[in-house]
């Protein structure tokens, strides 16, 4: 398994516009999971993902419009405009605070059948748990799941101390999705090879981070390769939890979002 220990990112062409850095649709956050949305939210705008539009519950609005003005949002109950959203966007978020009650249910079972072969979706939180519940298929485009050990115990049946490489490879292979494994030094199962990352450390370990995560791998889908945005992604993320461990004992996800543009300028290519 190849360590991924650098990154660079292309510099942006100066003949481009927001809608060349994709349309994003993040779907999640029930009444009592907003935050888990709005960070997804923020750490795709600060990705820089072209327009970012959050469909979640609508009691999350006002919150949301507050913390990230640069998203729009869409009630996460009406299914008429989460159909144009869903035709609309190249890359879909589904999972984080999305509830696994029968509204989560529907939801996912809803945007599994309605994704076109051409557009990419990230299944995580609270999707993964509902995906392997219900045994859903998977439908014929981009898939990319971004379990943690339990949910990843979940959807491939791996209880977390059988997780061997060997064995995380044959279910991501039966699956056919890339599969971002988090934990202390994440693993990533891509299509075309096995990475893992040494970098991150326990000042992460705070609820949200994952969901921060999901936000920069789909703000990086609309911009990059998608191997190289789920790369670009996990480096980053960890890379920044180290560098403000230095000085902060816990890492709070709010902080490691603000940072993302300074370190995606930090690394691109000269
Ligand atoms: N502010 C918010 O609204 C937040 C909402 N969240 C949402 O809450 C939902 C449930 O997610 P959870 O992950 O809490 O619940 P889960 O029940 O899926 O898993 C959490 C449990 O898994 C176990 N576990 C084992 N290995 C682990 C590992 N490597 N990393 C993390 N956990 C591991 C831990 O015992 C942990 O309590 C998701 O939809 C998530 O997006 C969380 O992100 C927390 C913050
Ligand atoms: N001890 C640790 N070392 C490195 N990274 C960690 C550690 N603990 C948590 N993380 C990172 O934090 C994130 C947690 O994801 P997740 O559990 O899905 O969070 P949430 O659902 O609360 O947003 C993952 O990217 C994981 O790699
Ligand atoms: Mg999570």
């Amino acid at each position: 398994m190849q360590t991924i220990d650098s990154i660079t990112i292309p510099k942006r062409e100066d003949q481009s516009h927001k809608g060349d850095y994709g349309r994003i649709l993040l779907i999640g956050g029930n009444q009592n999971m907003g935050g888990s949305i709005m960070l997804s939210s923020r750490a795709c705008v600060y990705s820089g993902g072209g327009l970012t539009t959050v469909c979640t519950h609508q009691s999350n609005h006002t919150a949301l419009h507050s913390r990230c003005p640069e998203a729009m949002v869409s009630d996460l109950s009406d299914i008429k405009r989460l159909t144009k959203l869903v035709t609309e966007a190249d890359c879909i978020l589904v999972g984080p605070g999305l509830g696994l009650d029968i509204k989560g249910n529907n939801t996912l079972t809803f945007i599994l059948q309605h994704i076109q072969p051409h557009q990419t979706i990230i299944i995580d939180g609270d999707a993964i748990t509902i995906f392997s519940k219900l045994r859903l298929s998977l439908p014929d485009c981009e898939v990319i799941f971004t379990p943690h050990q339990m949910e990843w115990e979940r959807l491939s049946g791996i209880q977390i101390d059988d997780q061997t490489p060997e064995k995380n490879r044959q279910v991501a292979d039966e699956l056919g999705a890339h599969v971002i494994l988090k934990k202390h030094h994440t693993e990533l199962y891509l299509k075309t090879g096995d990475y893992k990352i040494d970098k991150g450390n326990p000042a992460m370990a705070t609820g949200g981070m994952g969901d921060t995560l999901a936000g920069m791998i789909a703000g990086f889908i609309g911009q990059f390769d998608t191997e190289e945005a789920i790369k670009y992604a996990v480096y980053i993320h960890s890379k920044i939890g180290d560098q403000l461990s230095q000085t902060m004992y816990v890492t709070p996800p709010s902080m490691i979002i603000n940072e993302i543009p300074f370190m995606m300028k930090k690394l691109e290519s000269k």
